[in-house]
């Protein structure tokens, strides 16, 4: 065994304290993610785990979150964050997981051992991390497991209390970088607000206000912090109204709210009183996610996501970028297989804009979109950012305007690089960023979303005995097993005007997800509907038969 500052005896009592239960753990797309009472020794673990990796990174801060998002209130999770405030290595994802199913004293410190040994990893270093967590209830006692494995493993770790997961994400960057040409501002929650809040008066100067906003908070973590940006902006150049900022009350979370809630019942939040002409936008449990959605004069609901966040994104920035004459800035958009057919067809066929696709899950297209010089990237629920390479950065800085109109949109450019979280998807970065555009076009909800009509789309569950046996191809669209599924569902969809389906197993949920989206309504449905049953019948279906 190692001599090291991972202290045996304190691994040994804490996990006597927080015993591992009878749990299959994984750490997945979302990191480790359940019903809060059974996380207890996973939090102890990820301490260990955020230690060591911080170890192998020469003592860099890791960052933890504990969040469960959109899910309900008695769920809870955590999930790492790397330096740069990116999500944690793929690689550490599968140590985290040996080490989360490793039951007893002498197996963990095998385990760590290992690591130790793998890396190299000199543990006479000191490690560093910090931690953060949403409104949930079981946030305290899951903090103090945490703070157990931390202490255990010899790191020296800081609280930074309540936080939605961008900021903690925003945080861990802004501390490896301080100091350095590319710092990337004040470790602090005001600090970023400072940051976001200057980025935006800049790109609102001179620009006439537009009414008041509606933001429903889901009850989470993003109402108190919205109230807080809020007091750094004059209400007369913006102003939003808050609902569901209810962090209090029990049961509350994410209840009939939220981004999530919005994008897959396709209706407003409870607490939103749709009034024809204004804006209306959702934030997740834990703000990372966004979508915008309005009634139109007949009282109907229109939704706008993540798709028509990238498409209304990229198309401002490449008109900035033309304007301000550094057209060698090349746009790109990074989509998955969920996004709106008729997303797709308006950024290649009417923006120009080359598109590519991922596998679901934003680390997938947070690496794809940093092969742009300005990647955007969005998923379809609303979580994304757009992310600006080293080159477009320093372009930007250094480019002098031969006329007044190209130094404005250059200072606008500029703006934009601060406005935008470059960590990760950020609801509060983002709304900012859609009113930004929309103020400069003089927009409302419904004139952005003419730029391209929805197919209607329908996302179906199918729970089945093992959804391991579904594998994907290209970017999750075409099954390759169960052998020959893929061809009945193409003979599916073949008999739908502007058909599309394709299935794959969930990463966060014990079920295949099955997606169609065709011409009209009633056709989506039947198509959704036909798919479902065929995984059903022909990839070991349980319980009752599909139904849309
Ligand atoms: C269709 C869908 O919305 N899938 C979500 C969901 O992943 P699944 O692997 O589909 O369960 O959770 C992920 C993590 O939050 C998110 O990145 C992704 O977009
Ligand atoms: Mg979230």
């Amino acid at each position: 065994m190692t001599q090291m500052i991972l202290d045996q005896q304190r691994i040994r009592a804490a996990n006597e304290i927080h015993p591992t239960p009878d749990v299959k753990f994984a750490y997945g797309t979302a990191g480790f993610r359940m019903q809060a009472d059974k996380l207890d020794s996973i939090m102890f673990k990820v301490g260990i785990i955020a230690a060591l990796r911080s170890l192998k990174l020469n003592g860099a801060t890791i960052g933890v979150m504990i969040t469960a998002s959109h899910n309900p209130e008695e769920d809870n999770g955590v999930k790492l964050v790397d330096p740069r405030g990116e999500m944690l290595e793929q690689s550490w994802e599968g140590l985290s997981t040996e080490l989360a199913n490793a039951r007893d004293a002498d197996t963990i410190l095998s385990v760590i051992d290992s690591i130790v040994a793998k890396y190299n990893i000199n543990v006479d270093n000191k490690a560093n991390v910090i931690y953060a967590y949403d409104t949930r209830p079981s946030c305290p006692a899951l903090v103090a497991s945490l703070k157990d494995g931390l202490d255990a493993a010899g790191a020296d770790s800081t609280d930074f209390g309540l936080k939605t997961t961008p900021q903690l994400h925003y945080l861990v960057k802004c501390i490896n970088t301080k100091g350095t040409n590319d710092a990337y501002g004040e470790p602090t929650e005001e600090g970023y607000y400072v940051k976001l809040s200057e980025a935006f008066k800049t790109l609102m100067k001179g620009k006439p206000a537009m009414p008041t906003i509606s933001v429903d908070c889901a009850n989470g973590v993003g109402a108190p912090k919205l109230k807080e940006f809020l007091k750094y902006i004059d209400s007369n150049v913006w102003s939003a109204n808050i609902v569901n900022d209810d962090i209090k009350t029990p049961g509350k979370l994410n209840y009939n709210a939220g981004a999530d809630y919005v994008k897959v019942q396709q209706k407003a939040p409870l607490g939103a009183v749709l009034n024809a002409g204004d804006r209306y936008c959702s934030f997740d449990g834990d703000a990372d996610r966004l979508v915008y959605y309005y009634a139109d004069d007949a009282g109907v609901f229109h939704l706008l996501d993540g798709d028509k966040i990238a498409g209304l994104a990229a198309m401002f920035i490449m008109d900035l970028v033309k304007t301000a004459g550094v057209d060698s800035i090349n746009v790109g958009v990074v989509q998955t297989a969920y996004a709106n057919g008729s997303s797709t067809k308006y950024l290649t066929g009417q923006l120009k804009v080359p598109v590519s696709f991922v596998s679901t899950g934003v680390k997938h297209l947070h690496h794809e979109a940093e092969k742009y010089d300005v990647g955007v990237y969005f998923e379809a629920n609303g979580h994304g950012t757009v992310l600006f390479s080293p080159e477009a950065l320093n372009t930007i800085k250094t480019s002098e305007g031969r006329t007044p109109a190209q130094n404005t949109a250059l200072t606008q450019l500029q703006a934009l690089t601060e406005l935008i979280n470059q960590t990760v998807g950020d609801a509060l970065s983002d709304m900012l960023l859609v009113e930004v555009i929309l103020t400069h076009r003089h927009w409302t909800c419904q004139e952005w979303d003419q730029a391209y009509t929805d197919l209607p789309n329908r996302l179906a569950k199918v729970v089945v005995a093992d959804r391991t046996i579904f594998k994907t191809t290209d970017a999750e669209r075409r099954l390759v097993e169960p052998q020959g599924l893929q061809q009945e569902i193409d003979t599916i969809v073949s008999k739908y005007s502007n058909g599309r389906s394709f299935v794959r197993a969930s990463g966060t949920e014990d079920a295949v997800r099955v997606y169609a989206e065709a011409a009209t309504r009633t056709e989506t449905d039947s198509l959704a509907l036909a798919v479902a049953q065929l995984v059903y019948d022909r990839g070991g279906g349980v319980g009752s038969a599909p139904s849309i």
